[in-house]
């Protein structure tokens, strides 16, 4: 979905009254209290639905006028990273990305490329998917509006729309930008017309399309939002979308005459259904079942309303006021929660496909590594905030974190027990760490990060567990193991349950970073001698169901990422770096940087990161 940022039509808004249904959003926030067992960790939660419950979130549908940049990368690393967590809590996951390939831009992408629509759209959507995989994206599916499911579900909603008398026909004047895919308000441009965003004149057209009656829905919008202000998230941004539709909603053009690149308008093949109009229910045509006939209600039966649609701020409008109105009119749910995430910025102006300032993620990936490019975007951009990139705060941050502070941790401590323990753990780690804080310090941290992660907070969640690491650091530099062993005895006995305490740290940081750099948790995982189908098999939360007289009660568990799950006599790997330190000749690596201040690179060619074995 290209940045068409905001202005609707400018006709007067067509006055059906409506008869408001309660367009409710189904969103139930887990509740969670402490349990008063003495066994910590335990939860209880006062749901009535928790395990198997199924969770959909979303991607924008990229438009496909060019190949991905970091920002896409950004929007879908973090999707990733709640789709993973998401599936640690044990529910059925669903996380639906995609590109969207129709409209006037893509057409004229294509000619320029000598190409026709469709095979530029083959070669960009594959980009697309070879991105994710190299970023170890975890999408259920990958939906494309060129898709014959999508084109058939996107007619059959255009019918309902039609039927419910929420479709017109009218004359349009107005200004273009073909960048944005939308008409402009005159007063939002710069000089000679510019589009704002992109930086280009805008066309003079005048057209007869079909319009959409957004205007009918504006109260019912209004009490939506009243009612739900969780709907839009991070909270400022909800008072961006009420001041929009308390501004009075205008109706606005859902096809185009002059543009053959698209789905026909049902029964008149004169015109193509307008990009949005189309790309938006790319959410919901991905439900579709590939084998069954294309039909809407099925599709919504297979998990709509969406839980979460994650997007760049620049889409707020369409997907917080545009598509609500659409799926009111339509007598579908509104997703529970659309989350606006702030821009990555080159020299303080977006990055984007248009205006060509991009960063490339397929060469930090190859030069860094997959966790190193996840990480540092989650942990450094704060989630709803605008950010700046710079490759020396990128080395810093991820050498400081992932290489010293967790993966130096990790080797040390089984550097030590090869030594002294052949490799061997001495006890289980609960008897390891009885009548010791430092376990419980660790478990408070580990439920601060779930709690970061399901309020999307993904850089607290990232210090939370940064923060496991630097207590396991501190204990290990406090409790100084290497000089116990030398002195033998009791000492050496209390060191080697030291290095179990702190593999069981380390354990627990693989959990609980795994929804951010899963390669690297795995590799965590492999050095503490578990084999991959124990990994995959981890859970942030485990259910234990009891029913009383009436009802049913769901205690949650904290799962692999509870103490205790290594065990006396299981044997470590051979002790090997699971993070490649980054070699940067230009600096002092460990020395932090401002937040969010950009420095150039001086231009010397790095050494180029190992990744490491297995990764
Ligand atoms: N600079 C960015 N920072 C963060 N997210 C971005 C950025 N650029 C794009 N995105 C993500 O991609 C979405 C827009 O997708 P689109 O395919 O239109 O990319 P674009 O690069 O913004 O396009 P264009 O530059 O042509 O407007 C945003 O809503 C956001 O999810």
């Amino acid at each position: 979905m290209a940045a068409r940022m905001n202005t609707l039509s400018l006709l007067n808004p067509s006055h059906v009254s409506l008869r408001p249904r309660d367009y409710r959003f189904s969103h139930r926030p887990l509740r969670f209290y402490t349990s008063p067992n003495p066994n910590r960790g335990a939860l209880f939660c006062t749901c009535s639905t928790t395990n198997g419950e199924s969770f959909v979130l979303t991607t924008p549908l990229y438009y496909v006028n060019a190949p991905p940049h970091m920002g896409s990368a950004y929007t879908t690393i973090a999707a990733d990273a709640i789709a993973r967590f998401q599936r640690l809590l044990g529910k059925k996951v669903i996380f639906i990305t995609g590109t969207d390939e129709h409209g006037e831009k893509i057409a004229a992408a294509a000619m320029a490329q000598g190409s026709i629509p469709l095979d530029h759209c083959n070669l960009i959507s594959q980009a697309y998917k070879t991105l994710w995989k190299d970023l170890d994206i975890s999408y259920d599916k990958f939906i494309r509006t060129t898709d014959s499911k999508h084109e058939a579900i996107v007619k059959e909603f255009y019918s309902r729309v039609l039927a419910k008398g929420d479709i017109y026909q009218a004359d349009y004047e107005g200004l273009y930008c073909v960048n944005c895919e939308e008409y402009k308000d005159e007063k939002e441009l710069l000089e000679n017309n510019c589009c704002p965003v992109h930086l280009k004149p805008c066309d003079s057209r005048k057209e007869e399309n079909y319009f959409f009656a957004l205007s009918k829905y504006q109260k019912s919008l209004e009490e939506a939002l009243n009612k739900n202000p969780n709907f839009v998230q991070p909270s400022f941004r909800l008072n961006e979308v009420q001041s929009w539709v308390k501004g009075g909603l205008r109706d606005f053009s859902i096809s185009r005459a002059s543009v053959d690149w698209g789905i026909p308008i049902p029964n008149d093949r004169s015109q193509t259904i307008y990009v949005w109009f189309d790309a938006l229910l790319g959410y919901i045509s991905a439900l579709s079942d590939e084998q069954e006939q294309p039909d809407l209600l099925n599709a919504v039966s297979s998990g709509w309303p969406a839980a979460l649609h994650l997007i760049g701020k620049d889409i707020l409008r369409f997907h917080a006021v545009y598509w609500p109105a659409m799926l009111m009119s339509a007598g579908l749910s509104l997703p529970k929660m659309v989350f606006g995430h702030g821009f990555l910025t080159k020299d303080g102006m977006k990055m984007g496909k248009s205006l060509g300032n991009t960063l490339e993620p397929n060469e930090l990936v190859h030069r860094f590594g997959t966790d190193a490019v996840r990480y540092f975007f989650l942990r450094e951009v704060e989630f709803g905030s605008d950010g700046d990139y710079s490759e020396e705060r990128f080395i810093n941050i991820v050498n400081a974190h992932l290489a010293n502070t967790i993966g130096n941790l990790l080797n040390r401590t089984l550097g030590l027990l090869k030594k002294n323990c052949q490799s061997t753990l001495v006890v289980d780690s609960t008897t390891a760490a009885e009548g010791n804080e430092f376990k419980d310090n660790v478990e408070k941290l580990v439920d601060k990060a779930r709690m970061h992660y399901e309020n999307l907070s993904l850089s607290s969640a990232c210090e939370a567990v940064l923060e496991i690491g630097n207590v396991g650091n501190f204990y290990m530099d406090e409790r100084a193991p290497w000089s116990l062993f030398k002195q033998g005895g009791t000492a050496s006995e209390a060191a080697a349950k030291d290095l179990v305490i702190i593999l069981e740290t380390a354990r627990i940081i693989a959990i609980a970073l795994l929804p951010v750099t899963p390669s690297l948790s795995w590799r965590i995982y492999e050095q503490l001698g578990y084999s991959r189908d124990q990994f995959d098999a981890a859970t942030w939360v485990s259910f234990f169901f009891h029913t009383d007289a009436s009802t049913t009660h769901h205690q949650h568990l904290m799962g692999d990422t509870k103490w205790g799950g290594l065990k006396g006599g299981q044997v470590m790997a051979q002790p090997k770096p699971v993070f490649a330190r980054i070699e940067n000749q230009t600096e002092d690596v460990d020395k932090g940087v401002a937040v969010g201040k950009t420095m150039k690179s001086k231009g010397k060619k790095m050494k180029q990161a190992q990744q490491v074995a297995g990764a």
